[in-house]
Formats: C-alpha cells, structure tokens, sequence
C-alpha cells in the first residue's frame, strides 16, 4: 500500500503560527491539503501574518489566545470546534527562551519559561484531546529542542521545559494511545528565526560554534521541518509514537570537532 501523505479533510491548530518555525510548519500542512487554524498572542503579528500566508495563496483561520491560561484555551478550542470544527491535528509549537546564567536567574523568570514551553502544551494537549478521544483519532506534536537532550550554558529553564517536553510526550503518547491518538515531537536543531537572531550574528562566537558543530555545516531554514511535521500529521505515522524526530542537520549525532578543521 502506499503511505498515505494527504491532510484533506483534517483540520490542524499550530500554536505561535505567526512566524518562524510556526509559520513554516503551517505552510506545510496547507500544501497537503489540511485546513489551518493558527493561534498567536499579538495582534499586530497576527494580522501581519495573515498577510503573509495570503501572499501564498493559504488561507487560514486565525485565534489569538495565551496558551499558557487554561481558562481562555478552553473558550478558544471550543470556538474553533464550533465555527471551524474539531481539530484533528495539534502541533504545540508557541515557546519563549530565557538566555541567563543559572546563577543569576531569578526563579519567577524560571517559572514563566516551564509555563509557557512545558505546562502550556499540555493544557492545550489536554483540552484538545477531549474531542480527539470522542473522535477515535488524532495526532499531537511537540515541538521539542536540542535541549530535550543537550545541555548549554545559560539555558538552564529552556532545557528543564523542552525535556519535560520529550517526556509528556512519551507519557501523553501511552495513556493516550487506545483512543488512536499519536503523540510525537519533532526537535529542531538550530534554526535562523527570530528565537535565535541575538546569536546568529556574523562574527558572533555562537554562530561560528553552531556552523562547526552542525554536520550539514548551516542553520537550518524553517522550510526543513515541513516534511517531518507532515509525516507526523498523517497516516503515514499511525504505528509511530511517543518518538521525538530530530530534524537538526546531524548535531546529535556527533561529538563535533575542533574549530577549524
Ligand atoms: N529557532 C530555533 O532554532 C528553535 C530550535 C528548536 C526549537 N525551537 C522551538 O520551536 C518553537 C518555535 O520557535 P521559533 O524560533 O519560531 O520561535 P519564536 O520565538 O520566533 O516564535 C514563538 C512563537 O510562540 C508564540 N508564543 C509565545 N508565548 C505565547 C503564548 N503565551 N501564547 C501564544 N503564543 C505564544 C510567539 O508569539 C511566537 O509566535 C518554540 O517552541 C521554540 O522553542 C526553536
Ligand atoms: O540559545 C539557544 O541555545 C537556542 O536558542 C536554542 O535553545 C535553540 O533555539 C533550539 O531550541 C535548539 O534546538
């Protein structure tokens, strides 16, 4: 049989969809036919965005909520299930990063960055997945992090939250797998968005220690996760679960080697 890539008929929520990685990922799911319904907290953004996925040609229904505030996802979610229908494909991508040394870190900013990348997908997870067990179907995926499995200075919350992250998903995709609903993640490497804009600066050590470190030898281009986030949406995938794809250019398949080499 041949695997099975359409998304026609599906209805997919992706969270933080007014740009970067969101915003890529959406574009690929509107090319295999699903119908997409972006969530994002900023107005402004939105309506930017709105402009930009017309510009290809991708409509999209567009709700702005605080993922991190259960009270206002629930509303949302049955807004969206009323006016659009009930979703069948979340991928929980909105996030934030803290860059402070563990030392200095004030413990309320610590607090804000498990909110928003760890707690906030599993209240959106949750509440969706009310519908998806109704249903008998759906599929769940996390966007998850280098930092799900590395550490690295100053990321000492980021890298707490996005490997949480890695094991909700594990433990999202056993409780919830009899109602055929697939929970998976995908982890990017490193990927020239607005995120990572303070570190990818030519001349910056960063940047040059990310090229060196990163087999493919580049930052990766948010057009690269399109064909992972489809997979992990279709049928193609039903029998896989609970896995994190990495879709890093060979980073975590590597110790890396000496500048200049
Ligand atoms: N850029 C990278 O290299 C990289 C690598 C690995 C993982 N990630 C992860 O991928 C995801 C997207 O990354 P990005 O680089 O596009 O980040 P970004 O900062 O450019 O975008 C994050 C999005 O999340 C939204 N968001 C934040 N808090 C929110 C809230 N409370 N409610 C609703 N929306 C909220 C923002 O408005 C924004 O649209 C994040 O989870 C990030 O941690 C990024
Ligand atoms: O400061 C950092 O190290 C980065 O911003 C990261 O954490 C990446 O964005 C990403 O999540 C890696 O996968």
């Amino acid at each position: 049989m041949k695997p099975n890539f359409d998304l026609k008929g599906k209805i997919a929520l992706v969270t933080g969809a007014t740009h970067g990685l969101g915003m890529a990922m959406t574009k690929a799911l509107a090319h295999q036919g699903a119908t997409l319904v972006i969530n994002g907290h900023t107005p402004s953004k939105m309506e930017a965005a709105i402009k930009d996925y017309a510009s290809e040609g991708i409509s999209v229904h567009s709700y702005l909520f605080d993922v991190s505030d259960a009270i206002a996802v629930d509303k949302a979610i049955s807004k969206i299930e009323a006016e659009i229908g009930d979703i069948t494909i979340l991928v929980n991508n909105a996030g934030m990063i803290q860059r402070v040394p563990a030392l200095e870190m004030d413990p309320e900013d610590f607090r804000k960055v498990i909110d928003i990348d760890l707690v906030s997908p599993f209240i959106v997870s949750q509440r969706v997945a009310k519908t998806m067990v109704k249903n008998g179907q759906g599929k769940i995926i996390n966007i998850c992090s280098m930092m799900s499995e590395l550490g690295r200075d100053t990321v000492s919350a980021y890298a707490a939250a996005k490997g949480g992250l890695k094991m909700l998903t594990r433990n999202l995709a056993t409780e919830w797998a009899k109602y055929n609903i697939q929970v998976n993640g995908i982890g990017p490497g490193y990927f020239a968005t607005e995120q990572t804009a303070p570190i990818r600066v030519d001349g910056h050590p960063f940047n040059d220690f990310i090229l060196n470190r990163t087999p493919a030898g580049r930052w990766g281009n948010p057009d690269d996760l399109g064909g992972a986030v489809v997979f992990l949406a279709s049928s193609a995938s039903d029998f896989v679960n609970g896995q994190i794809i990495y879709v890093d250019g060979g980073i975590l398949a590597t110790l890396g080697k000496p500048a200049g080499e």
